[in-house]
């Protein structure tokens, strides 16, 4: 997947800009405060639907304006995404309006670097089971409809355990909990699985050091059956307030030489294992899907020494895909052949004078 042009309006300190990106490698390059970060929150916008920095659109919104709009032309399609100060959302996909943003991921599978995003590996399991689910999305059509109904029962049952005190007032939503408890679960198992060799290799090549392992916990223990275990933890639940097992509690534990990963990686390291489980889920998605990912890298030389930046940016673009990386200044994208680039500057808020490298020979 490719964006051929993209176009923004009210983007923070963006008003307006419109650019037409590179196929491979776009750089955007400008002095902090500038909008660099906020052009690669843009593209995230249209792939997630929401920011990976600021939990509430209106901050994202240009100061005293109503609505902000990101757009763009893709291989097949124009995608658009209009959000308002109150919090409505408009989709359009080929000018026709769509409500559901799983559409829009549909079609740009979006991969994002940035130095607040190392919650993968050491924030809590939300972000684990947010990583894994993207890569279910993109390769499983059915996952979809069934994570959304899983969730939209959950919330039914929960809601229940407040108001009951009889287990029997909730056998009717277990059963279908449990049915579609299944279906998440096997394909996230069926995911972990396919994507372990090639996971495995990239961390190999990042941190050789280590001898890694990767183990996926479903939720719940396999030793009692759900239904049961649903049955069984009945009172505790009702005392919580909430469901403790289901594929909502779904993890992924990352081990180096045995011991958690956040206990023995350091903050480089840790970018570079971050860096592998993207690429792996692009490269897995390319291969099952045929589509191509869009890698978004915010800071690319924040933490790193020289040989990793040469590394990371070696397989970066090895990887065939589309790739923004920003930077204060050229210099720090040592390893990235620049050859045929685009470069964006952005300069408070204004994006201009980008160039394509002339490709020679
Ligand atoms: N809603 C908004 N309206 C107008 N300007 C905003 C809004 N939100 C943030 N800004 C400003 O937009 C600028 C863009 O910041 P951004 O994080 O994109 O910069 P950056 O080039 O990535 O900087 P750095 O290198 O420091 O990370 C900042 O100066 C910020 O003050």
């Amino acid at each position: 997947m490719q964006i051929q042009s993209l176009g923004l309006q009210n983007f923070r300190n963006i008003k307006s800009a419109n650019l037409s990106p590179n196929p491979k490698l776009n750089v955007i390059l400008g002095q902090n405060g500038s909008g660099k970060t906020s052009v690669l929150e843009a593209i995230y916008y249209l792939g997630f639907g929401r920011s990976f920095r600021s939990n509430r659109p209106s901050k994202v919104i240009t100061y005293q304006q109503d609505s902000f709009v990101v757009f763009a032309q893709l291989d097949e399609h124009k995608i658009g995404l209009q959000k308002f100060k109150g919090g409505d959302t408009a989709l359009r996909i080929n000018k026709e309006t769509v409500r559901s943003q799983a559409v829009l991921a549909s079609l740009l599978p979006l991969q994002i670097l940035h130095p607040e995003g190392y919650g993968l590996v050491d924030g809590s399991p939300k972000h684990r089971r947010a990583y894994l689910d993207w890569g279910v999305f993109h390769v499983e059509h059915q996952f979809h409809a069934a994570w959304q109904n899983y969730k939209r029962i959950l919330k039914q049952r929960n809601a229940l355990l407040k108001q009951t005190r009889q287990y029997q007032d909730l056998q009717f939503w277990d059963k279908q909990l449990v049915e579609l408890a299944f279906v998440v679960s096997d394909q996230r198992k069926k995911y972990v699985e396919s994507i372990a060799d090639t996971l495995a290799e990239l961390v190999t090549e990042f941190l050789p050091e280590y001898q890694f392992d990767m183990a996926f916990y479903q939720g719940w223990d396999d030793k009692v059956a759900l239904e049961e275990l649903l049955k069984q933890s009945f009172e505790r639940d009702r005392l919580l307030g909430y469901t403790q097992y289901g594929p909502h509690k779904a993890d992924l534990k990352f081990k180096f030489d045995g011991i958690n990963a956040v206990d023995v990686i350091s903050r480089g390291q840790l970018k570079l294992f971050v860096c592998a489980l993207i690429l792996a889920q692009g490269q897995h998605a390319q291969q099952i899907s045929g589509k191509k990912t869009v890698y978004l890298i915010d800071d690319f030389a924040a933490e790193l020494d020289m040989s990793k930046r040469v590394l990371l940016a070696r397989c970066l673009q090895h990887n065939g895909s589309q790739v923004f990386v920003s930077a204060i200044e050229e210099q720090m994208l040592d390893g990235f052949d620049l050859e045929g680039c685009t470069m964006f500057h952005v300069e408070h808020g204004v994006i201009s004078d980008y160039k394509t490298r002339v490709k020679h020979g």
